[in-house]
């Protein structure tokens, strides 16, 4: 065999590989892995930059076998407001949970009873300079916190106020101490929301309410939030901490992570997908693709096979 034809069968080789690992991937994963890959090339400066804010820290426990993950935001002496390393850290948790193929669903919490009190104010007064940069951070970390492919819930306790009620809007849902209270402080503090709260707010509330909480800065009880449809659910009066925590995460299984973790990140994702792709054709071809991969797979003949009833 001369050497061109050796060249010539060496690289269909390595494009069939190429092409039969590429059908492997549904189209939609091929997507969102691209999307939601780690910190782009452009943010690394930024990135080096808030680093350098010291303090706190943002934590992550992953349990293998229920497939719940807790992300836990740590710097308690300042009501576990964010500084420039806690971003980092954040960040990097979440390049941790984009990677975790069991995984089904994230409580993120703060330590100590309350969420978040914003912007850490002394790293605040530090970065003044730095606002645009830490805008194009945020929002790319929590743009990547919504979309992972878990069902992610906030568990609001204590304070959640400004930077940290934006952050809640990054979870799927939301659920809330009976004492806790929330608000979007931004404009008292002179400033429009930094971390992608707007954006998410009217996708999420519609832009008459969205208004109505980020121009009012009204700082809500948990029955108020509850009401604007900002809260999914107030948890019962007279538990402590840790028993919040135990029903935040029942209420999180028990609605939606009793199925399959493959089934269950084929569903966030395809969510994810259709929202990000508001084109009915393109969004509709998408989950015909998810779907398809499932239909008469070992999940399904199971279901099938165990006459599985809804009634219950
Ligand atoms: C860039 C972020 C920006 C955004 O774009 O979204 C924002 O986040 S704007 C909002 C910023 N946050 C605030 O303005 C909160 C300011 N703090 C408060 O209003 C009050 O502290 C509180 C949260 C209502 C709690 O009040 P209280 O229960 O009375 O406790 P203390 O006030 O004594 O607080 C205890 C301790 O914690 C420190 N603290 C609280 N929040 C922050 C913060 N965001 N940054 C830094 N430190 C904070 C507070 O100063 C106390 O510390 P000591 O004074 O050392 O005791």
């Amino acid at each position: 065999m001369n050497a061109f034809k050796r060249f010539f069968l060496t690289m269909a080789t390595i494009t069939s590989k190429f092409i039969r690992e590429a059908q492997k991937l549904p189209p939609l994963k091929m997507f969102l892995r691209a999307f939601s890959s780690a910190p782009q090339m452009e943010l690394l400066p930024i990135r080096k930059e808030l680093g350098k804010f010291e303090g706190g820290s943002v934590d992550l426990e992953m349990d293998e076998q229920t497939g719940i993950a807790v992300m836990t935001l740590n710097n308690p002496r300042r009501l576990n407001s964010m500084t420039g390393k806690m971003m980092v850290d954040m960040s990097d948790r979440i390049t941790q949970l984009e990677q975790w193929k069991k995984g089904k669903g994230l409580i993120l919490m703060g330590i100590g009873g309350n969420f978040c009190s914003g912007g850490d104010l002394t790293f605040v007064r530090k970065a003044l300079h730095y606002g645009a940069e830490m805008a194009t951070y945020q929002h790319h970390t929590l743009t990547r916190l919504l979309n992972l492919p878990l069902i992610s819930v906030a568990l609001l306790q204590g304070h959640t106020l400004g930077g940290g009620a934006e952050l809640s809007t990054a979870c799927d849902f939301r659920v809330m101490s009976p004492t806790a209270k929330v608000g979007f402080v931004q404009i008292k503090m002179g400033l429009t929301t930094g971390w992608g709260a707007t954006t998410r707010l009217v996708h999420l509330l519609g832009r008459q309410k969205a208004l109505g909480l980020l121009c009012s800065a009204k700082v809500l009880s948990a029955e108020e939030a509850k009401s604007e449809g900002l809260v999914d659910s107030v948890m019962m009066y007279g538990l402590s901490q840790e028993d919040e925590f135990t029903e935040c995460k029942k209420w999180l299984v028990s609605n939606y992570c009793r199925h399959d973790s493959d089934l269950i990140q084929a569903t966030k994702s395809s969510v994810v997908y259709s929202d990000l792709n508001r084109d009915l054709d393109t969004s509709l071809r998408n989950e015909r693709e998810v779907f398809a991969q499932y239909w008469g797979g070992p999940a399904q003949k199971a279901a099938l096979e165990a006459n599985v009833k809804h009634n219950k």
